[in-house]
Protein backbone atom coordinates (compact mmCIF):
# COMPACT_ATOMS: atom_id res chain seq x y z
CA UNK A 1 0.00 0.00 0.00
CA UNK A 2 1.11 3.23 -1.01
CA UNK A 3 2.45 5.16 1.94
CA UNK A 4 0.88 8.64 0.03
CA UNK A 5 -2.33 9.16 -1.41
CA UNK A 6 -3.62 12.12 -3.12
CA UNK A 7 -7.11 11.51 -4.80
CA UNK A 8 -8.82 14.18 -6.80
CA UNK A 9 -7.42 16.76 -4.99
CA UNK A 10 -8.81 20.04 -5.61
CA UNK A 11 -8.22 23.73 -3.56
CA UNK A 12 -10.37 26.86 -4.35
CA UNK A 13 -8.96 29.75 -2.68
CA UNK A 14 -12.02 31.98 -2.56
CA UNK A 15 -11.86 35.91 -2.93
CA UNK A 16 -13.08 38.56 -4.97
CA UNK A 17 -11.39 36.62 -7.76
CA UNK A 18 -11.63 32.71 -6.79
CA UNK A 19 -7.96 30.88 -7.18
CA UNK A 20 -8.58 26.91 -8.38
CA UNK A 21 -5.03 25.93 -6.82
CA UNK A 22 -5.11 22.09 -7.30
CA UNK A 23 -7.66 20.84 -9.73
CA UNK A 24 -8.21 17.27 -9.52
CA UNK A 25 -4.97 16.02 -8.57
CA UNK A 26 -4.24 12.18 -7.94
CA UNK A 27 -0.74 10.52 -7.24
CA UNK A 28 0.77 7.76 -5.13
CA UNK A 29 3.70 8.04 -3.48
CA UNK A 30 5.26 4.37 -2.35
CA UNK A 31 7.07 4.34 1.57
CA UNK A 32 11.25 4.61 0.76
CA UNK A 33 10.52 6.64 -2.09
CA UNK A 34 12.08 10.35 -3.08
CA UNK A 35 9.62 12.03 -5.38
CA UNK A 36 10.05 15.94 -6.40
CA UNK A 37 7.34 18.02 -7.34
CA UNK A 38 7.80 20.70 -10.31
CA UNK A 39 5.79 23.53 -12.15
CA UNK A 40 6.12 26.81 -13.01
CA UNK A 41 5.79 29.35 -10.55
CA UNK A 42 1.38 29.49 -9.25
CA UNK A 43 0.97 25.82 -10.81
CA UNK A 44 0.02 24.74 -6.84
CA UNK A 45 3.44 23.13 -5.13
CA UNK A 46 3.24 24.63 -1.90
CA UNK A 47 -0.60 24.37 -1.87
CA UNK A 48 -0.28 20.78 -2.58
CA UNK A 49 2.50 20.60 0.27
CA UNK A 50 0.47 22.52 2.59
CA UNK A 51 -2.91 20.17 2.16
CA UNK A 52 -0.61 17.11 2.54
CA UNK A 53 0.63 18.84 5.42
CA UNK A 54 -2.71 19.06 6.98
CA UNK A 55 -1.66 23.01 7.23
CA UNK A 56 -4.34 24.30 4.75
CA UNK A 57 -7.76 22.33 4.22
CA UNK A 58 -8.82 20.63 0.62
CA UNK A 59 -11.81 22.17 -1.02
CA UNK A 60 -12.10 18.31 -1.88
CA UNK A 61 -10.91 15.18 -2.49
CA UNK A 62 -8.74 12.76 -0.10
CA UNK A 63 -5.47 12.08 1.32
CA UNK A 64 -4.04 8.89 2.99
CA UNK A 65 -0.89 9.33 4.96
CA UNK A 66 -0.19 5.17 6.39
CA UNK A 67 -3.54 4.73 5.26
CA UNK A 68 -4.87 8.09 7.47
CA UNK A 69 -7.13 10.27 6.47
CA UNK A 70 -5.89 13.97 8.76
CA UNK A 71 -8.80 15.73 7.35
CA UNK A 72 -11.30 13.65 9.21
CA UNK A 73 -8.95 14.03 12.44
CA UNK A 74 -10.54 16.44 14.97
CA UNK A 75 -8.05 19.92 15.64
CA UNK A 76 -5.94 18.23 18.39
CA UNK A 77 -5.52 14.65 16.80
CA UNK A 78 -4.61 16.49 13.80
CA UNK A 79 -1.60 18.30 15.67
CA UNK A 80 -0.75 14.84 16.91
CA UNK A 81 -0.74 13.18 13.59
CA UNK A 82 1.77 16.07 12.12
CA UNK A 83 4.01 15.87 15.03
CA UNK A 84 4.39 12.11 15.18
CA UNK A 85 4.17 11.02 11.12
CA UNK A 86 5.20 14.29 9.12
CA UNK A 87 8.93 15.40 8.85
CA UNK A 88 9.33 19.36 7.45
CA UNK A 89 11.91 20.83 5.83
CA UNK A 90 11.41 24.25 4.38
CA UNK A 91 13.71 27.10 2.44
CA UNK A 92 13.82 29.49 5.59
CA UNK A 93 15.26 26.14 7.57
CA UNK A 94 13.11 27.03 10.14
CA UNK A 95 15.43 26.55 12.83
CA UNK A 96 14.87 27.84 16.52
CA UNK A 97 18.11 30.10 16.88
CA UNK A 98 17.88 30.13 21.23
CA UNK A 99 18.38 26.68 20.71
CA UNK A 100 21.63 24.83 19.89
CA UNK A 101 22.05 22.29 16.89
CA UNK A 102 21.43 19.07 19.23
CA UNK A 103 18.34 20.99 20.87
CA UNK A 104 16.81 21.63 17.53
CA UNK A 105 17.11 18.15 15.95
CA UNK A 106 15.78 15.94 19.19
CA UNK A 107 13.32 18.43 19.90
CA UNK A 108 10.47 16.32 17.79
CA UNK A 109 11.56 13.59 20.36
CA UNK A 110 11.44 16.19 23.14
CA UNK A 111 7.86 17.09 22.45
CA UNK A 112 6.87 12.81 21.95
CA UNK A 113 8.25 12.11 25.23
CA UNK A 114 11.09 9.97 23.91
CA UNK A 115 13.71 8.39 26.71
CA UNK A 116 17.50 10.29 27.28
CA UNK A 117 19.13 7.08 25.84
CA UNK A 118 17.08 6.49 23.02
CA UNK A 119 17.12 10.19 21.72
CA UNK A 120 20.71 10.07 22.32
CA UNK A 121 21.15 7.08 19.94
CA UNK A 122 19.21 8.25 17.39
CA UNK A 123 20.53 11.81 18.07
CA UNK A 124 23.88 10.14 16.77
CA UNK A 125 22.95 7.88 14.05
CA UNK A 126 21.33 11.09 12.26
CA UNK A 127 24.12 13.62 12.88
CA UNK A 128 26.75 11.19 11.74
CA UNK A 129 24.42 10.49 8.62
CA UNK A 130 24.64 13.79 7.87
CA UNK A 131 27.94 15.33 8.54
CA UNK A 132 26.82 17.67 11.89
CA UNK A 133 28.49 15.20 14.61
CA UNK A 134 31.12 18.28 15.25
CA UNK A 135 28.58 20.81 15.30
CA UNK A 136 25.94 19.96 18.09
CA UNK A 137 27.15 21.87 20.60
CA UNK A 138 26.56 25.10 18.33
CA UNK A 139 24.26 27.74 18.19
CA UNK A 140 22.54 28.17 14.49
CA UNK A 141 23.80 31.36 14.12
CA UNK A 142 27.30 29.86 14.03
CA UNK A 143 26.81 27.39 11.24
CA UNK A 144 26.51 27.99 7.80
CA UNK A 145 23.43 27.75 5.71
CA UNK A 146 24.17 24.06 4.45
CA UNK A 147 24.96 22.82 8.12
CA UNK A 148 21.45 24.95 8.76
CA UNK A 149 19.45 22.73 6.21
CA UNK A 150 21.26 19.41 7.68
CA UNK A 151 20.45 19.90 10.98
CA UNK A 152 16.62 21.26 9.90
CA UNK A 153 16.46 17.66 7.73
CA UNK A 154 18.24 15.89 11.12
CA UNK A 155 14.96 17.57 12.98
CA UNK A 156 12.97 16.26 10.15
CA UNK A 157 13.63 12.88 10.26
CA UNK A 158 14.77 12.04 13.87
CA UNK A 159 10.93 10.57 14.78
CA UNK A 160 10.94 8.87 11.86
CA UNK A 161 7.96 10.05 10.56
CA UNK A 162 5.88 8.40 7.19
CA UNK A 163 7.06 11.35 5.22
CA UNK A 164 9.00 14.00 5.32
CA UNK A 165 7.82 17.61 2.94
CA UNK A 166 10.39 20.02 2.00
CA UNK A 167 9.18 22.43 0.18
CA UNK A 168 12.12 24.17 -2.15
CA UNK A 169 14.88 22.96 0.61
CA UNK A 170 17.82 24.60 -2.00
CA UNK A 171 16.10 27.83 -2.04
CA UNK A 172 18.85 29.78 0.44
CA UNK A 173 21.61 27.66 -0.38
CA UNK A 174 24.50 28.69 -3.29
CA UNK A 175 24.89 25.73 -6.01
CA UNK A 176 27.45 23.84 -4.66
CA UNK A 177 26.20 23.45 -0.84
CA UNK A 178 22.54 23.02 -2.40
CA UNK A 179 24.26 19.77 -4.36
CA UNK A 180 25.85 18.47 -1.07
CA UNK A 181 22.81 18.98 0.60
CA UNK A 182 20.86 16.65 -1.66
CA UNK A 183 23.07 13.84 -1.88
CA UNK A 184 22.83 13.73 1.73
CA UNK A 185 19.13 14.05 1.19
CA UNK A 186 19.86 10.88 -1.34
CA UNK A 187 21.63 9.01 1.27
CA UNK A 188 19.60 9.32 4.37
CA UNK A 189 16.65 8.32 2.07
CA UNK A 190 18.64 4.88 0.88
CA UNK A 191 19.84 4.08 4.18
CA UNK A 192 16.92 4.92 6.41
CA UNK A 193 14.00 3.81 4.03
CA UNK A 194 12.66 7.76 4.79
CA UNK A 195 9.98 8.81 2.26
CA UNK A 196 10.40 12.10 0.95
CA UNK A 197 8.51 14.47 -1.26
CA UNK A 198 9.98 17.49 -2.21
CA UNK A 199 8.86 20.52 -4.40
CA UNK A 200 11.34 22.65 -5.84
CA UNK A 201 12.25 25.08 -9.00
CA UNK A 202 15.94 23.34 -8.75
CA UNK A 203 16.59 20.97 -11.71
CA UNK A 204 20.02 19.68 -10.21
CA UNK A 205 18.24 18.91 -6.89
CA UNK A 206 15.07 17.37 -8.29
CA UNK A 207 17.53 15.21 -10.28
CA UNK A 208 18.36 13.90 -7.31
CA UNK A 209 14.52 12.32 -7.28
CA UNK A 210 13.58 8.40 -8.08
CA UNK A 211 10.95 10.35 -9.50
CA UNK A 212 9.66 13.58 -10.51
CA UNK A 213 6.34 14.34 -10.85
CA UNK A 214 4.95 17.64 -12.97
CA UNK A 215 2.12 19.81 -12.29
CA UNK A 216 0.41 22.96 -14.32
CA UNK A 217 -2.53 25.07 -13.19
CA UNK A 218 -3.06 22.75 -10.32
CA UNK A 219 -3.38 19.26 -12.67
CA UNK A 220 -1.16 16.41 -13.07
CA UNK A 221 0.88 17.36 -16.15
CA UNK A 222 3.49 13.83 -16.40
CA UNK A 223 6.00 11.95 -14.05
CA UNK A 224 9.60 10.65 -14.74
CA UNK A 225 11.92 8.27 -13.34
CA UNK A 226 15.23 8.70 -12.92
CA UNK A 227 16.77 5.57 -13.86
CA UNK A 228 20.68 5.25 -13.81
CA UNK A 229 22.10 8.39 -15.26
CA UNK A 230 21.21 11.50 -13.12
CA UNK A 231 22.89 13.63 -16.06
CA UNK A 232 20.62 12.91 -18.19
CA UNK A 233 17.56 13.11 -16.01
CA UNK A 234 18.89 16.47 -15.28
CA UNK A 235 18.29 17.23 -19.07
CA UNK A 236 14.80 15.34 -19.02
CA UNK A 237 13.77 17.43 -16.53
CA UNK A 238 15.20 20.92 -17.78
CA UNK A 239 13.05 19.58 -21.49
CA UNK A 240 10.28 19.18 -19.40
CA UNK A 241 10.48 22.66 -17.42
CA UNK A 242 10.69 24.37 -21.32
CA UNK A 243 7.81 22.88 -22.47
CA UNK A 244 5.33 23.66 -19.33
CA UNK A 245 6.57 26.74 -20.04
CA UNK A 246 6.18 29.68 -17.51
CA UNK A 247 9.29 28.45 -15.89
CA UNK A 248 11.80 31.11 -17.41
CA UNK A 249 13.02 32.44 -14.49
CA UNK A 250 13.82 29.33 -13.53
CA UNK A 251 15.95 28.24 -16.23
CA UNK A 252 18.12 31.42 -15.40
CA UNK A 253 18.74 29.66 -12.42
CA UNK A 254 19.95 26.66 -13.64
CA UNK A 255 23.37 25.39 -12.28
CA UNK A 256 25.23 22.61 -13.73
N1 LIG B 1 -3.60 32.07 0.41
C1 LIG B 1 -3.92 32.21 -0.87
N2 LIG B 1 -5.01 32.91 -1.25
C2 LIG B 1 -5.37 33.04 -2.54
N3 LIG B 1 -4.68 32.51 -3.56
C3 LIG B 1 -3.58 31.80 -3.27
C4 LIG B 1 -3.13 31.61 -1.92
N4 LIG B 1 -2.00 30.86 -1.95
C5 LIG B 1 -1.76 30.61 -3.25
N5 LIG B 1 -2.69 31.15 -4.05
C6 LIG B 1 -2.78 31.04 -5.53
O1 LIG B 1 -2.87 29.66 -5.84
C7 LIG B 1 -2.06 29.35 -6.99
C8 LIG B 1 -1.01 28.31 -6.62
O2 LIG B 1 -0.04 28.90 -5.73
P1 LIG B 1 1.17 28.10 -5.10
O3 LIG B 1 1.86 29.01 -4.15
O4 LIG B 1 0.68 26.81 -4.58
O5 LIG B 1 2.07 27.83 -6.39
P2 LIG B 1 3.60 27.36 -6.50
O6 LIG B 1 3.63 26.37 -7.61
O7 LIG B 1 4.09 26.92 -5.17
O8 LIG B 1 4.28 28.71 -6.94
P3 LIG B 1 5.80 29.21 -6.76
O9 LIG B 1 6.61 28.25 -7.57
O10 LIG B 1 5.79 30.57 -7.36
O11 LIG B 1 6.11 29.17 -5.31
C9 LIG B 1 -1.49 30.68 -7.47
O12 LIG B 1 -2.33 31.16 -8.47
C10 LIG B 1 -1.55 31.55 -6.23
O13 LIG B 1 -1.69 32.90 -6.60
Amino acid sequence: MPILEVNNLSKIYEGQVSTQALNHIRFAVEKGEFVGIMGPSGSGKTTLLNVIATIDQPTSGEISIGGRDPNLLSRQEKALFRRHELGFVFQQFNLLDTLTVEENIILPLTLAGVSVPEMESRLLQVSEALGIGHLLKKRTYEISGGQMQRTAIARAMIHRPALILADEPTGNLDSTTSGEVMGMLEQINASEGATVLMATHDAVAASFCHRVIFIKDGRFHSEMYRGSSRAAFFQNIIDMLSLLGGAGHDLSAVRL
